[in-house]
């Protein structure tokens, strides 16, 4: 077969998709996925997760509205009405891009096979195809990680990727793994009435969050749903016509069946791994860097050390942050790098944040405490932890558990970490992350703008107030 040759090649159609900038209009493209165009976040990641979790919310309203004298009554939750809504939505999104790329656009051919590299500048698939490009970007992402124990092949065993599909809502299921996917599942299914036994490798939920964060979304995930702590999976197998699931104890050598329990479905949230096993790197002398792409500044990818011309790589491959708003991010850098190759930029944008859409919400970015103290020296900062419970929007929600965590340096008033649990923090969050990206002051945050009153917001001007900070002169 004769080698083909494009302008640029791209593995991976999730933020890939949007690397293809006008600029390519009169070029060659080629983009190559063997899995659903659209990748991850549109296909079985945070579109879909979000889409469930509010209707979730929804159905869990009426325990919060009880306290405030209105007796809602939530009869049903109609699992397939929901799923349909959500797929009917995504999957239309999805045939709708494959087919731009496909059939209406010219300059573009889709590829939709497996690629590996066979060269620093070329591709084959299985079936034979060699693509040679001058421009290559590795976009393709990561998948879910499983631990090597017995039993995860049998029916009722899923992943993030299948389980957002099943036919019914289940009445009784168990989560394994307690970060971000794990916890989001959890708050979904006990929203909507599933029974739901969360189980965790360590002592807290969202261990990887300030310790403020986890050990209070850890007591609160406790009130709705059942927590299983410093265990740590074994195996699964069938116990009449339902799934056991065997633990052991978290840290323990003799590896001994512990506790178990028994469900309808399980859900593995045990991780995720970037793909770069099935890119036959070698062939390009690509380097890894812990198991994902090793880049430069410009986001070139590496190969002894020095910058590969022309191949570059975004996203969940590379980036340890497997956020979309970070992949998204990269793909912008690349395009501008690749267009533009006398005046490249490099990666400065501020924090990067974070939000975990469950009930209460989290959102955060930049320095946990502890990592602030260890940074700066305890006496060099400042914390201030401020309850929604205090404030009057919050009094009109009768809000308990809801707060605003600040970190900030003394001498300057920098913000350097937030980290919110509560109503509407991944909202609640955003002017902080621009104060800490545009190098606005605590005190020039909280005194150089009106809030409006009462909204929620004044839960983070009450926040930045509570800080041990300079006065900036506004009033
Ligand atoms: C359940 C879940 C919820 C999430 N929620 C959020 C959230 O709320 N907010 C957030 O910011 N992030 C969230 N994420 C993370 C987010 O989805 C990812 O960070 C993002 O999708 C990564 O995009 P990407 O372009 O790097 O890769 P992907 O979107 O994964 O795209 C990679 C593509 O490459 C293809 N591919 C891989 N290898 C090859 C190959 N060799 N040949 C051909 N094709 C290949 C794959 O089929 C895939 O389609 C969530 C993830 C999951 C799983
Ligand atoms: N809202 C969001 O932004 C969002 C939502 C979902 C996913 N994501 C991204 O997806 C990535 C993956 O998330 P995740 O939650 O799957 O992975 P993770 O790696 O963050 O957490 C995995 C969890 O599984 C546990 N675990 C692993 N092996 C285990 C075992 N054998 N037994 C018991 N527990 C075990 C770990 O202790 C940990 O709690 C994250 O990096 C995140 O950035 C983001």
């Amino acid at each position: 077969m004769s080698i083909e040759q494009y302008d640029l090649a791209i593995i991976g159609s999730g933020s890939g998709n949007s690397v293809i900038t006008p600029f390519w209009d009169n070029k060659k493209v080629a983009i190559i996925d063997s899995g659903t165009f659209g990748g991850t976040c549109l296909n079985v990641g945070c579109i879909p997760t979000k889409m469930y979790a509010y209707p979730a919310q929804l159905a869990s309203n009426a325990t919060t509205a009880a306290r405030l004298g209105v007796d809602m009554q939530v009869t049903k939750a109609d699992w397939p009405v929901i799923r349909d809504r959500i797929f009917s939505r995504i999957d239309a999104i999805s045939a709708g891009g494959k087919a731009y790329r496909e059939k209406e656009l010219e300059h573009t051919t889709l590829i939709t096979e497996e690629a590996q590299f066979s060269g620093p500048k070329q591709l084959t698939t299985p079936s034979g195809r060699t693509i040679e490009a001058d421009q290559i970007v590795i976009a393709a992402g990561s998948r879910p990680s499983l631990p090597d124990v017995p039993g995860l092949d049998l029916p009722g065993v899923h992943t993030s990727d299948t389980i957002m599909r099943i036919d019914s809502l289940p009445k009784r299921i168990i989560i394994v793994g307690g970060k971000y996917i794990g916890s989001e599942f959890a708050a979904i299914f006990s929203g909507l009435g599933t029974e739901v036994i969360h189980i965790n490798r360590s002592g807290q939920l969202l261990s990887n969050h300030d310790n403020t964060i986890s050990d209070e979304f850890t007591r609160i995930a406790k009130e709705q749903w059942q927590v299983a702590l410093n265990r740590t999976l074994h195996s699964i197998d069938q116990q009449g016509g339902r799934l056991r699931v065997n633990l052991s104890a978290t840290g323990h050598e003799t590896n001994e069946v512990v506790d178990y329990f028994v469900g309808d479905v399980v859900l593995l949230a045990t991780g995720r791994v970037p793909n770069i096993d099935r890119l036959n790197l070698p062939a390009a002398g690509i380097d890894t860097d812990a198991g994902f792409i090793a880049r430069d500044e410009y986001l070139r990818v590496l190969s002894d050390g020095q910058p590969l011309d022309g191949v570059w790589a975004i996203g969940d491959i590379a980036n340890p942050q497997m956020l979309k708003h970070v992949a998204n991010h990269e793909q912008r850098l690349v395009s501008h790098n690749m267009e533009n190759p006398d005046s490249m930029k490099r990666e400065t944008l501020g924090p990067i944040p974070a939000g975990v859409f469950t009930r209460p919400q989290i959102a955060s970015a930049g320095l946990t405490e502890d990592e602030a103290k260890d940074q700066y020296g305890e006496e060099a900062i400042t914390v201030k932890v401020q309850d929604y419970g205090d404030t009057a929007y919050g009094w009109a929600m009768e809000e308990y558990d809801g707060f605003v965590k600040l970190i900030a340096e003394k001498s300057s008033g920098d913000i350097l970490g937030v980290h919110i649990l509560g109503a509407e923090a991944t909202n609640l969050i955003q002017p902080v992350l621009t104060a800490m990206s545009m190098n606005i002051s605590a005190h020039q945050l909280a005194r150089g703008q009106y809030w409006i009153h009462p909204a929620m917001a004044e839960v983070v001007e009450n926040a930045l107030l509570g800080l041990d900070v300079p006065d900036s002169g506004c009033l």
